[in-house]
């Protein structure tokens, strides 16, 4: 049986979640943003509402759009709030224990019929669709940060992913005008598995002192146009998400050329997360970002 989607909730209302909530919210979709902390949720809708703003600004979209999106998206400091939802994406941290009673909890109130997605950056599809109730209507939907810009949306099916589903996730995906990138279910991925042990390196040639912060980041910028330097984009993706990505491809590929760089594991120790904490390879407090090494 065809599946519509017209109303999704978003569990997490971080970096990603705000962003996938903009992003739903602008195609039409009702939205239902839903975080274990209040006070995250009131400054998710101001960022979605700045976002919105920016991109009015830059004629993007128009005003009419940002009231409209803005109008579609509510909150619910609880998971009653999400019940009737037609797709439920996970956003909440990059740790399978969370991931895992998030699951157990929306289970218990979510209508049947509802399929379930996470945006894990790298944990099995599988085993998360197995802490369900309904595997089959399980994905794994991998949205790019940030949401608003990136073209990229990686569709993973576990074991048990029904056709119905993957179809319903596929017609969602391109509603938000987004490019569809399939993968098989291995640790992180495609994206991930490519870059990811590209930062991880990044942080090692600091490490060892091959050069500091400000020269890993101009060489990969000036030498091989990335956007941004692979130590600058490690702070904008999360250290904690980076170092857990690490992990699951080290465990999941029981290969010694994925060992999370120590330095990494330091910084993560030392809750100097990234931008989100305002500290991390460089530190965001002053008027300009100021290298930490
Ligand atoms: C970890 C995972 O699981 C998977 C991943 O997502 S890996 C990470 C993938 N993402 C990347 O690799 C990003 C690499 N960086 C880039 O492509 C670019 O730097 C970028 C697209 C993010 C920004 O490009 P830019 O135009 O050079 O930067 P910038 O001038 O700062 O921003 C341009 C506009 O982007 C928009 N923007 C920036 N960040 C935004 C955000 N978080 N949300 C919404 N809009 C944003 C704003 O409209 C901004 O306009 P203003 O100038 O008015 O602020
Ligand atoms: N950052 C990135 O570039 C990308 C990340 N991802 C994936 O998306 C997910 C979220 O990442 P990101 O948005 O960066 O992380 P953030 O740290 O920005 O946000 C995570 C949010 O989830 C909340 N949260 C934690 N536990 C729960 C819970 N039990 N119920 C509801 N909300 C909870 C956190 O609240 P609090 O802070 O109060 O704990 C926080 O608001 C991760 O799985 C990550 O791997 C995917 C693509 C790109």
């Amino acid at each position: 049986m065809a599946v519509t989607i017209k109303k999704v909730g978003v569990i997490g209302s971080g970096q990603m979640g705000n962003g996938i909530a903009h992003v739903a919210g602008l195609a039409g979709l009702d939205v239902v943003l839903n975080d274990i902390s209040a006070d995250r949720l009131k400054s998710a809708m101001a960022t979605i509402n700045g976002n919105l703003s920016r991109q009015v600004a830059k004629q993007v979209i128009t005003e009419e759009a940002r009231k409209q999106a803005l109008s579609r998206i509510g909150s619910a400091e609880t998971m009653d709030g999400l019940a009737d939802c037609d797709l439920v994406i996970e956003t909440a941290v990059e740790k399978e224990e969370v991931k895992r009673k998030i699951f157990h909890d929306l289970c218990a109130v979510l209508k049947p019929e509802a399929i379930i997605a996470s945006n894990t950056s790298s944990i099995s599809i599988t085993r998360l669709a197995s802490s369900t109730d309904r595997p089959e209507r399980f994905i794994g939907i991998h949205f790019m940060n940030p949401v608003p810009l990136m073209e990229l949306v990686e569709l993973i099916r576990g074991i048990a992913t029904d056709d119905t589903t993957f179809d319903a996730a596929k017609e969602f995906v391109t509603r938000l005008g987004k490019h569809i990138a399939v993968s098989e279910d291995f640790p992180a991925f495609i994206v991930n598995r490519i870059l990811l042990p590209m930062i991880n390196e990044a942080i090692y040639t600091l490490y060892e002192g091959v050069g500091n912060v400000e020269a890993i980041d101009a060489a990969m910028k000036l030498g091989a146009h990335h956007p941004m330097g692979p130590l600058e984009l490690a702070d904008f993706i999360g250290l904690d998400t980076c170092l857990s990505i690490m992990q699951v491809l080290h465990e999941g590929l029981a290969d010694s050329k994925y060992r999370p760089c120590p330095l990494l594991v330091k910084y993560v120790e030392a809750g100097w997360l990234g931008r989100k904490t305002q500290r991390g390879f460089y530190d965001y407090r002053g008027d300009k970002p100021v290298p930490t090494r």
